[in-house]
């Protein structure tokens, strides 16, 4: 067997012209969608993200703020920004470029983002709001692996998933995302302290690997079918991205994302998304 493509860069494309329809009607409303982004340090992965995130808002339409601090900035320098990004009203949604250099507290950052300009659906507000089945902006890549697993028909409902993975930006809420009635999976999270990791993955119908260790999920750990979801990255020597799952997995498994280019211009979508809908919401409320 020789898995199915789950396209990314495809999927991101035809979303990325829906949206360009939806900012076009809402020229004219006093809302127009403007994302700002704030980076700190001087990290090539985030850069590139960061980069990639403004490249896409100038194809769709969406204005673009950019703020960059040294990696050296202080904790308050840090919530300068974000206080200045609150206040600005071409502003409508953004976010601050996770990880951040060591010593700053994170936590304390994302908790001073105005919650309805949070882009990236990580304030406690909008995950409280996941929690309780509000309405909130969705978690970038959380929502961009279900709208990939959808776009390809693979069968979510009754699925038995297993997310690899604790962090912040994906493995915290895409269980909760996944279990929730519209998608109604069976969710088991893996970590660092699971047992016995190869017999959760060998009974999954969904793998989603987001551990950051190269190469974790093997073909033998993949029952035949299966979908198989990479969204880790590590880069190698040449700074090429290895991602979490074996290239033999292909050959097992009856769907798999490539890495690059599965998930991670999903990710890029979602967040156009998300200011994309804050700005249709604003507009509705006149
Ligand atoms: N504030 C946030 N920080 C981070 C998030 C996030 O959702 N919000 N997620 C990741 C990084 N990330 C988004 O910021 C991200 C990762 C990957 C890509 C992407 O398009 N990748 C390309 C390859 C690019 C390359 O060559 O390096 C692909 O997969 O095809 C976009 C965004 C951590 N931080």
């Amino acid at each position: 067997m020789t898995a199915q493509t789950l396209d990314g860069q495809a999927t991101a494309a035809e979303i990325k012209s829906d949206l360009r329809t939806r900012i076009a009607a809402l020229k004219g409303s006093g809302h127009l969608p403007g994302l700002g982004t704030l980076l700190v340090g001087d990290d090539v992965g985030s850069q590139k993200y960061v980069a990639g995130k403004h490249r896409d808002c100038a194809a769709v339409g969406i204005a673009s703020i950019q703020r960059e601090l040294p990696a050296t900035a202080s904790q308050q320098q840090i919530e300068d920004v974000v206080t200045e990004l609150n206040e600005d009203p071409a502003c409508t949604g953004y976010i601050v470029q996770l990880p951040l250099p060591r010593g700053i507290d994170a936590n304390r950052v994302l908790e001073l983002i105005d919650p309805d300009k949070d882009a990236d659906g990580l304030h406690p507000t909008n995950l409280g709001r996941l929690v309780l089945g509000e309405p909130a902006p969705l978690p970038c890549t959380p929502n961009g692996v279900i709208r990939l697993l959808r776009r390809f028909d693979v069968p979510i409902d009754g699925a038995e998933v297993v997310v690899v993975g604790r962090g912040v930006t994906v493995g915290r809420s895409l269980p909760l995302l996944l279990s929730r009635r519209s998608e109604n999976a069976t969710v088991t999270q893996c970590h660092t302290g699971t047992r016995d990791l190869a017999a959760h993955l060998r009974a999954a119908d969904i793998i989603v690997a987001a551990a950051g260790v190269p190469h974790l999920v093997k073909p033998e750990h993949v029952k035949p079918g299966a979908a198989v979801l990479d969204v880790g990255v590590s880069r190698d020597e040449t700074g090429r991205i290895v991602g979490d799952v074996h290239p033999g997995v292909v050959e097992v498994a009856g769907w798999l994302s490539p890495n690059p280019r599965g998930v991670g211009p999903m990710t890029r979508a979602m967040l156009l998304s998300n200011v994309v809908e804050a700005a249709e919401r604003a507009a509705a409320q006149g």
